[in-house]
């Protein structure tokens, strides 16, 4: 299998709107602590779930990202949200999930096309502390056809410690992607699912 150069990225990036790409950006760098070949950007709602646009930012708490190209290595500060506390002071499985579907899907976008998730598995290895800071990793692993193949990490950031681990396989999909999914549930509920 052969990975796709991010200096060659197909024709789904035109899903995309125009990307604000900050390279050498200081006051992101130092807040993520990353070196010099890593560049950062800052979200301007491209790649923002839909409900998150005009809020601006990510509602599972993933913050800056940055980008290592030769990698195709992402990482994020995350920070878990008092609202998806599940025990005390830590976060609910869910929340992990969604996490690490984000940096994943991120990253699979970043150097793919739009995708969505067809599978996600999480090993869960330590609680993960509410209003803690945290980093994201992810990286891609492979890229066959319409599949990529990507894994990512939520660490504590301040020892860097493994809290989970998720391996995902998103889809890239195309531009009617959403159309025909609207109008298979309008066909649903026409037919009740009979048709
Ligand atoms: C939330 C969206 C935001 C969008 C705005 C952007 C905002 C920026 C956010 C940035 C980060 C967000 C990241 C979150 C991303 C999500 O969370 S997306 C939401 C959750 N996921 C979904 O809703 C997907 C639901 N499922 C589907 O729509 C369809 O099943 C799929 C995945 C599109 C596949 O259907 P299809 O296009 O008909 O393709 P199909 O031929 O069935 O499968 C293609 C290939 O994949 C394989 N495959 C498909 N599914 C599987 C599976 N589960 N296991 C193994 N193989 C599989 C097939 O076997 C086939 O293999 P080949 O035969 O080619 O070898």
């Amino acid at each position: 299998m052969t990975l796709a150069s991010p200096r060659t990225k197909n024709n789904h990036n035109c899903l995309f709107t125009e990307r604000r790409i900050l390279l050498c950006c200081a006051p992101y760098k130092e807040s993520i602590g990353v070196e010099a070949a890593w560049r950062t950007r800052i979200r301007d709602g491209d790649r923002l779930c839909t409900e998150c646009v005009p809020r601006g930012a990510c509602k599972f708490g993933v913050s800056v990202l940055a980008f290592d190209d030769a990698a195709q290595h992402m990482r994020s500060t995350i920070l878990c949200p008092a609202a998806y506390e599940g025990g005390p002071g830590v976060a609910h499985g869910g929340w992990v999930c969604a996490a690490l579907d984000e940096v994943l899907g991120q990253t699979v976008m970043e150097y793919h096309a739009r995708v969505v998730t067809a599978n996600l598995s999480v090993d869960f290895r330590l609680p993960v502390p509410v209003g803690e800071a945290l980093t994201g990793h992810a990286w891609i692993d492979a890229l066959d056809g319409r599949k990529v193949r990507a894994t990512g990490e939520l660490r504590l950031a301040a020892s860097d410690a493994v809290l989970a681990r998720a391996t995902g396989l998103f889809i890239i999909i195309d531009p009617a992607h959403y159309v025909r999914h609207a109008d298979w549930l309008a066909q649903q509920k026409v037919t009740g699912g009979t048709a």
